[in-house]
């Protein structure tokens, strides 16, 4: 590879609870773009999903701790927690740059629903410059993947890129509305999250929205 800077790959999301679709589609992106790690950043208030009630933040950052402690290129980053307010990917996206300096790219890591939305996000083209968008394919979202990327134009076609990877039909959705209905969730997540999900009784209330 002709380009030397240092690669980093950010897997944002809510992870509530985080699955192993989300630690598969990590290892499959840091794998083919050659990054040297993949921060996992939880967001303290995901900014689509305000309306939505979900579990408080220390639950969710040590649950995505423990899926990710066995693998020494995955690492976790309180960065959104530590903000107020809504966590836009582009306010982390400078902290980032200022953190790592501009000799470092940066790879976000989204499924291919949340690309769909990407010209809904805050100060999007600005956050393209900064960094790079990996989509992987995911169930229900592959069809218009090719014809998001095209809307826009050249920043799309050099700055987002898409990772087709097997669909793994899983999501925090099923996984919560397993548990309401109890039914199992082994093997869906790591055995250290399920077993902390049982012992705090996270997910039971039936006032949880799924
Ligand atoms: N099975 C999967 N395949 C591909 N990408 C996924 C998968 N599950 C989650 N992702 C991606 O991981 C990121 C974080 O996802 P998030 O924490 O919202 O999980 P989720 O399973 O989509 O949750 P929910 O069902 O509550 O919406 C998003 O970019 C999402 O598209
Ligand atoms: O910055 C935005 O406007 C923005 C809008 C929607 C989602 N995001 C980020 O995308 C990631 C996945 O979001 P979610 O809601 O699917 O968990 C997570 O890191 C969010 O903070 C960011």
């Amino acid at each position: 590879m002709s380009d030397n800077r240092q690669r980093i790959g950010i897997m944002g999301g809510t992870f509530d609870p985080i699955h192993i679709g989300h630690l598969v589609v990590a290892e499959a992106v840091r794998i083919e773009y050659h990054l040297e790690k993949i921060l996992f950043i939880p967001a303290a208030e995901p900014p689509h999903k305000q309306q939505m009630q979900i579990t408080p933040a220390q639950h969710r950052y040590l649950m995505t701790v423990m899926a990710t402690c066995s693998n020494p290129h995955f690492q976790v980053s309180p960065i959104e927690l530590e903000r107020q307010g809504p966590s836009y990917t582009v306010d982390t996206a400078i902290a980032l740059r200022k953190l790592y300096g501009t000799d470092t790219m940066f790879y976000f890591i989204t499924g291919a629903d949340a690309v769909l939305e990407l010209a809904s996000w805050k100060d999007i083209n600005f956050l393209l410059e900064l960094c790079h968008f990996v989509a992987v394919t995911r169930p229900g979202s592959v069809e218009q993947l090719n014809k998001v990327i095209h809307n826009f134009g050249t920043q799309g076609k050099e700055h987002i890129h898409r990772l087709d990877i097997p669909l793994l039909d899983i999501s925090s959705t099923d996984i919560r509305e397993r548990i309401k209905g109890g039914r199992s969730i082994k093997y869906i997540v790591p055995e250290n999250v399920e077993n902390y999900i049982l012992k705090e009784g996270l997910y039971q209330n039936s006032a949880f929205p799924i």
